[in-house]
């Protein structure tokens, strides 16, 4: 198994260019299930776990071609001949669960194997189950499959969400595009990639309104048509990026960057003494002084400081002047990174859902495991602030969100290589 050699890095400087959003493309892909006509997605990010997507639908037997270098994703539903989503593709990537809602409306069944437990939390999927129950469908779980049926077509129904989920509310949104009558999603998710999903199915001739707001009204139609997307920045690639400057010094710009996809977290940085700055290329992002100051940061749901850069910002507060609180409200397994940073000197105290990390003058080099993408991340940005090598192992997670990351790091002046495994 391939691993990354990183090596204590002095500032950076130069551009790093930011893909198209993984979760947004996730979410999207499945839109295509929706109609017969073709979906071309444009600034497609090429991941493994697009990959998997891929994979998945031509499954069911959809059509994917990727062009110019996978960065287009040419997809079409003409024929869905198979209506049952495997466990052994379903298994690999949580996002599998999003065939659910556009294969009930299109189809009037789908049998949809449960995603895997992933690591940083169970992860239950009551809510999608929840809100296509109001639209009419009738779900059983029957040998770890979801199976699930409307066999009267879906019918549009208020829907309260107890917790605002990405995924209930994507599946939900993508279902009741089809229904019969008027949906509406209450407490719905108000991510980016909600907005970039309802923007799509627009396109296709659905009519969603009041994505990124908590109500979300879909007026049901017959049928969905063709339509060209492209797929919205990613959020979280970017921040991950903006990190780097951050841990090491010096000024890199983010291309592509947006200052609305990232404003809580921006508010962080510059409270730790952070600048970003808009460009017309994108973000500017440069340190003050030698060491960020300690902050404190709660993770919440769009807009608040997102879940998937809290092991990022860790790698950051570990090299901070002082100690700093990191609370993880949305996934209650999401610190199996602090371990692996305490392995490099990292001064972290986990207590439930409470990290204390009180910073460190220097971390030191270490071989490290990537426990999930995001923590995977985290270690190389704290081995990029760290004396001597760190070796982080089992990067496959990498691969399934970050594009290039040894060419993207190393482009700005990180050392940093990828090693080949047998
Ligand atoms: C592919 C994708 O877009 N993944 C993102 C998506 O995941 P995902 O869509 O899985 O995240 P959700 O917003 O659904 O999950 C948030 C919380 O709700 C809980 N929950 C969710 C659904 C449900 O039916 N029941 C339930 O209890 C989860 O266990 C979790 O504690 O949003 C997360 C929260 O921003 C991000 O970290 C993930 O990167
Ligand atoms: C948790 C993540 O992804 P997924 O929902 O696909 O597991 C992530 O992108 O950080």
């Amino acid at each position: 198994m391939d691993s990354i050699l990183v090596k204590g890095n002095g500032p950076l400087s130069g551009q790093i260019p930011i893909a198209g959003a993984k979760n947004a493309c996730l979410a999207l892909m499945p839109a295509t299930l929706l109609s017969e006509e073709p979906l071309t997605l444009t600034n497609a990010p090429r991941l493994s776990d697009i990959a998997t997507m891929t994979e998945l639908l031509q499954s069911l037997g959809a059509e994917v071609s990727s062009l110019q270098e996978g960065q287009v994703q040419a997809l079409s539903s003409h024929t869905i001949d198979n209506h049952v989503a495997d466990y052994e593709i379903v298994r690999k990537m949580r996002a599998s669960n999003l065939v659910l809602g556009p294969m009930l409306a299109r189809l009037g069944q789908a049998v949809v194997s449960l995603p895997g437990g992933c690591a940083i939390g169970a992860r239950p999927m009551d809510l999608h189950i929840h809100g296509l129950e109001a639209l009419g469908a009738e779900i059983e779980l029957k040998d770890g499959y979801l199976h699930a049926k409307a066999p009267r077509g879906l019918k549009g129904a208020v829907i309260q969400l107890s917790f605002a989920s990405v995924g209930a509310t994507e599946n939900i949104m993508m279902a009741a595009t089809l229904a019969k009558g008027t949906t509406v999603i209450k407490n719905a998710a108000r991510e980016p990639e909600i907005v970039d999903l309802a923007d799509c199915l627009n396109k296709m001739g659905a009519q969603v309104e009041g994505a990124g707001s908590p109500d979300i009204t879909i007026q049901g139609v017959d049928r969905l048509y063709g339509a060209t997307h492209p797929v919205v920045t990613d959020r979280i690639e970017l921040g991950t990026y903006m990190l780097a400057p951050a841990i090491c010094g010096g000024e890199v710009e983010l291309l592509g960057g947006r200052l609305d996809l990232v404003g809580a977290f921006v508010e962080k940085l510059n409270e730790a003494g952070v600048d970003v700055t808009e460009t017309k290329a994108g973000l500017k992002v440069k340190r003050h002084g030698d060491r960020v100051k300690a902050v404190n940061v709660t993770t919440e749901p769009f807009p608040g400081f997102p879940t998937d850069l809290q092991a990022q910002m860790m790698a950051l507060m570990c090299t901070a002047e002082g100690t700093s609180v990191l609370e993880e409200k949305i996934f209650e397994n999401r610190f199996m990174h602090a371990p692996e940073l305490i392995r490099m000197g990292a001064k972290i105290d986990v207590q439930g859902g409470l990290a204390t990390v009180t910073g460190v003058d220097h971390l030191k080099g270490a071989p490290v495991m990537a426990t999930d993408l995001r923590a995977s991340v985290s270690l190389i940005l704290a081995g990029l602030a760290a004396e001597g090598e760190t070796i982080v192992n089992r990067v496959y997670h990498l691969d399934r969100g970050y594009e290039q990351v040894v060419r993207k790091f190393s482009g700005v002046g990180a050392q940093i290589e990828r090693i080949k495994g047998s």
